[in-house]
C-alpha cells in the first residue's frame, strides 16, 4: 500500500493511568485500606512515597474518574486517526482485576454512562461516516481473536482455534484466515461483541474459567474509497484487553492456573522485552516474535500506528508491589516512538493527475533552464554540457562541442578514481561480509539470552510455587505437631485416671472380710458393674487414642519428609538460577562484545562509504556506491525502520501493480457477510442502514 506523499513521522506512545476505587478484599486486608500512593495537581504524575519515585504519564486519572473522561483523553483522538486512514491501537495492561475489562468494556456496553472504550469508539466511528463527504464510501469490518496459552482463537468462529500470524509488505502483520464480519451500523457491531464473549465464555467452561485468562483483541478496519478519483485509505484499528499479570506465590496457583499464569506471565514479559528493545538504544533486535501477542501487537510498538496505553492500577497498600511495576512498565512504554504514515491507495485515476501536474512542472523548468542558458551566453560564458539532460532536449537544440584535450585529462583521472573505486568496493565487500557474520552471532547471542531468561523466569515462578508449597507444609505440620501434643496430654490423662480406676476397683471390698456391714457390701455390688463398663470404655479410648497417636506420628513424618524434599528440590531450583543467571551473563558479555564489534565496523563502513562520496564524481561511481549501500539496509541502523515499515511502504510512481490491491491468497482473512458500503452524506442511520443495498454491489 503506498503512502499519500505525505512523510510518515515518528510519534511517541501516550500512555495513561487510572486507579480504580479499592476493593472489599483490599479495604479489609493489611492495614486496612492504606492508599500507597498520591496523585500530583495537575494529574500527570503519581508519587510512591515507599519507593520515594515519581512516575510521569501523559495523564493519571483518579479512582472518580468517569469512563468518558478516560475515552476523550486517550482513545478519541486514535479513531480520529483511523477515520483519516492511519492505523490505531489502544491497549489496557495491569494486573489482575486492575479495571482493564472495565475500562475496555464497561460493566454494561449499551449503558451510555458505563461503556467503555469499545463500544463508545464504535459511536464515534458511525458518527465520523455520518459527517463525512457525500463522495466518500465506506466499508467497515470487524474481527475478534483471544490468545489463550499462546493459541490465537477465533471468537466469530471458534472452531478456527489456532489462527497463524502472517507478515506481507500490502498488509504488514496480519492475522490469517480470521472471520472478518462486514458491518453496517452500531447494533450489529455490538451483536457481533455479543456472539463473540459467548463463544469465549463456552470455551471458558470447556477449559475451566479463563475468560479473563486470555487476552483479548477486537479488530476493526475502516476502508475509505474517494468516489472522484478512486484513491482508498484503509485505517485499522486494534482494541486490546490483555489477561491481568499476576504473582503465582500470592495467589498459590497450581495445575492448569499455573500453566496457564505462566503463560500469561511469558507474554507479557514478552512484550516487556520488546518495550525494553525498543527504547534502549543498544538494542539492534526487537523480539516481536517471542510471543503471538507481542507479534499481533507489532505494528502498535514501534510500527505503523497511533498507539494508546491505559495502564490500570488499584491505589491500595496491599496490592503496591503491583501497581509500582504497572507504572514501571508504562514509564517504559511512553518512551517508545512510533512511525505513523496514512495507509493510501493510489487509484490509477490519481496517479494520471499527478503524472500530468509533474509533466507540467517539468517543461516549465526546461523552458527556465533554456532561458537561462540563452542568457549565458549571450553574457559570453561557455555553457557546460549536460548529458543527461541530453535526451531531453528539445528537438532542434545544439549540444555544445566539448574540449578534447580537457575531456582526455577528465578520463583519466576518471579511470584512476574507478581503480580506488574498484579497491575500497572490495574493502567494503569484505568489512560488509564480516559485519554480516558478527551480526548472525549477535543474533544466536541475543535468541540466546532470551531463551535463558525465560527459563529463569520459569524456574523463578516454580521456585515460588514451590515455595509457597512448602509453607503450606510447614504450617500443616504446625498444626499436627500441636495436635499431636494435646492428644499426648489426653492419653496421659486418660492413662492415669484409668489406673485409678483399676485401683479403685481393685481395693473396693468384697464383702467377705471381717467387720463389713452388709449395707456397703449391697453398694459395692451395685458399683461393680459400673467401674467395669467405665474401665472397658477407658480402655476402648485409650485404644483409639493410641492409634490415632501412632498415625499422626506417621503423617508428622511423611510430612517431614516432604518438606525434606520440597527443601531439595528448593535448593536444586536455586544452583539452576545461579547457573542461569551466570550463563545469562556469560551471554550478555559475549552479546557487549559482539555489539562493540558490530559498531566498530558500522563506524569502518561509514568511513569508508564516506571517502566513497568524496571521490565517486561520476555517475557510475553513484552506481556502484548506491549498490555497495544496498545490504547496509539490513544493518544495525536499520532495523527499526525495517520493522516499522509497516502496511505502506512507498512505491515509486509509475508502477501502478505496486499500488493495486493485493490479490486474495491462501492467508488472507476469510470475510464473512457481504461488505456493506457506507456513504458518508447519509446523514441519517436509517440512510446508512438503507444504502446497505445499494453499495452492496461493491462486494
Ligand atoms: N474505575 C473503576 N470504577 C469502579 N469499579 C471498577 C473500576 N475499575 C474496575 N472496577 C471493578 O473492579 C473489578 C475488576 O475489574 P475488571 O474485571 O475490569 O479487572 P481486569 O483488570 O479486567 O481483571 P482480569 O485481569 O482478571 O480480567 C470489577 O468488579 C469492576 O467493576
Amino acid at each position: 500500500m503506498a503512502t499519500d506523499g505525505q512523510d510518515p513521522h515518528e510519534e511517541s506512545i501516550k500512555v495513561c493511568c487510572r486507579f480504580r476505587p479499592q476493593n472489599q478484599l483490599e479495604k479489609e486486608k493489611e492495614q486496612s485500606g492504606r492508599i500507597c500512593v498520591t496523585v500530583n495537581g495537575d494529574g500527570t504524575s503519581v508519587y510512591v512515597p515507599s519507593i520515594d519515585n515519581s512516575f510521569v504519564f501523559d495523564r493519571v486519572f483518579g479512582v472518580d474518574a468517569t469512563q468518558k473522561e478516560v475515552y476523550d483523553y486517550a482513545a478519541k483522538p486514535i479513531i480520529n486517526g483511523v477515520l483519516r486512514g492511519f492505523n490505531g491501537t489502544v491497549f489496557a495492561y495491569g494486573q489482575t482485576a486492575s479495571g482493564k475489562t472495565h475500562t475496555m468494556e464497561g460493566p454494561d456496553i449499551e449503558d451510555e454512562v458505563q461503556m467503555g472504550v469499545i463500544p463508545r469508539m464504535v459511536w464515534s466511528i458511525f458518527d465520523g461516516i455520518d459527517h463525512a463527504a457525500d463522495y466518500i464510501e465506506f466499508l467497515v469490518k470487524v474481527s475478534i481473536v483471544e490468545i489463550y496459552n499462546e493459541r490465537i482463537r477465533d471468537l466469530l468462529d471458534p472452531k478456527k482455534d489456532n489462527l497463524k500470524i502472517h507478515e506481507d509488505k500490502a498488509r504488514g502483520v496480519f492475522i490469517g484466515e480470521v472471520t472478518e464480519t462486514y458491518v453496517g451500523s452500531e447494533q450489529e457491531i455490538f451483536d457481533i461483541m455479543k456472539t463473540g464473549k459467548y463463544n469465549r465464555a463456552v470455551a471458558a467452561t470447556n477449559l475451566n474459567e479463563h475468560s479473563s485468562r486470555s487476552h483479548l483483541i477486537f479488530m476493526l478496519t475502516i476502508e475509505q474509497t474517494n468516489l472522484h478519483d478512486r484513491s482508498v485509505k484503509v485505517g485499522k484499528l486494534h482494541l486490546v484487553d490483555l489477561a491481568g499479570s499476576e504473582k503465582v506465590a500470592k495467589t498459590g496457583a497450581s495445575g492448569e492456573r499455573l500453566d496457564e499464569a505462566k503463560n500469561i506471565n511469558r507474554s507479557l514479559s514478552a512484550l516487556g522485552n520488546v518495550i525494553n528493545a525498543l527504547t534502549d538504544r543498544k538494542s539492534n533486535h526487537v523480539p516481536y516474535r517471542d510471543s503471538k501477542l507481542s507479534r499481533v501487537l507489532q505494528e502498535s510498538l514501534g510500527g505503523n500506528a497511533k498507539t494508546s496505553l491505559i495502564i490500570t492500577c488499584s491505589p491500595s497498600y496491599f496490592n503496591e508491589q503491583e501497581t509500582v511495576s504497572t507504572l514501571r512498565f508504562g514509564q517504559r512504554a511512553k518512551m517508545i516512538k512510533n512511525v505513523v504514515k496514512v495507509n493510501h491507495e493510489r487509484s490509477v485515476e490519481e496517479l494520471k493527475l499527478l503524472l500530468e501536474r509533474r509533466d507540467q512542472a517539468v517543461s516549465e523548468l526546461r523552458g527556465r533552464v533554456s532561458m537561462l542558458e540563452q542568457l549565458l551566453r549571450s553574457n559570453g560564458i561557455t555553457v557546460p554540457e549536460d548529458k543527461s539532460s541530453a535526451v531531453f532536449l528539445p528537438a532542434g537544440a545544439v549540444p555544445t562541442p566539448v574540449d578534447e584535450a580537457q575531456n582526455a585529462e577528465l578520463e583519466e583521472q576518471l579511470q584512476e578514481l574507478r581503480g580506488k573505486l574498484k579497491t575500497t568496493s572490495e574493502q567494503l565487500c569484505e568489512a560488509n561480509r564480516e559485519k554480516e557474520e558478527v551480526q548472525s552471532q549477535l543474533r544466536v547471542a541475543e535468541d540466546e539470552k532470551h531463551r535463558l531468561t525465560m527459563q529463569a523466569m520459569d524456574a523463578q515462578n516454580d521456585r515460588e510455587s514451590i515455595e509457597y508449597e512448602r509453607n503450606e507444609q510447614v504450617s500443616e505440620l504446625e498444626k499436627l505437631r500441636n495436635e499431636k501434643v494435646r492428644l499426648a496430654q489426653e492419653l496421659e490423662e486418660l492413662t492415669k485416671s484409668h489406673q485409678n480406676l483399676i485401683q479403685s476397683a481393685a481395693s473396693a471390698p468384697t464383702g467377705k472380710g471381717p467387720g463389713c456391714r452388709a449395707s456397703s457390701a449391697e453398694d459395692n455390688d451395685a458399683e461393680r458393674p459400673l467401674l467395669k463398663w467405665k474401665v472397658s470404655r477407658l480402655d476402648q479410648n485409650l485404644e483409639q487414642l493410641t492409634v490415632m497417636y501412632h498415625k499422626l506420628v506417621a503423617q508428622n513424618s511423611g510430612l517431614k519428609v516432604e518438606s525434606a524434599e520440597s527443601d531439595k528440590k528448593i535448593e536444586r531450583k536455586d544452583q539452576r538460577i545461579q547457573q542461569l543467571e551466570r550463563n545469562l551473563r556469560e551471554a550478555k558479555q559475549k552479546y557487549e562484545k559482539l555489539l562493540t564489534q558490530c559498531a566498530n565496523l558500522t563506524a569502518m563502513i561509514d568511513v569508508r562509504g564516506r571517502k566513497n562520496c568524496t571521490c565517486g564524481a561520476s555517475g557510475n561511481s553513484s552506481q556502484v556506491r548506491r549498490a555497495i549501500k544496498q545490504p547496509l539496509r539490513g544493518g544495525v541502523a536499520s532495523t527499526r525502520s525495517e520493522n516499522s515499515s509497516g502496511l505502506g511502504t512507498a512505491e515509486p510512481l509509475g508502477t501502478p501493480q505496486a499500488v493495486s490491491p493485493s490479490p486474495p491468497s491462501e492467508q488472507a482473512s476469510t470475510p464473512t457477510s457481504s461488505p456493506v458500503s457506507l456513504r458518508g452524506g447519509i446523514k441519517s442511520r436509517e440512510g446508512v442502514r438503507s444504502s446497505k443495498t445499494l453499495l452492496d454491489r461493491a462486494s
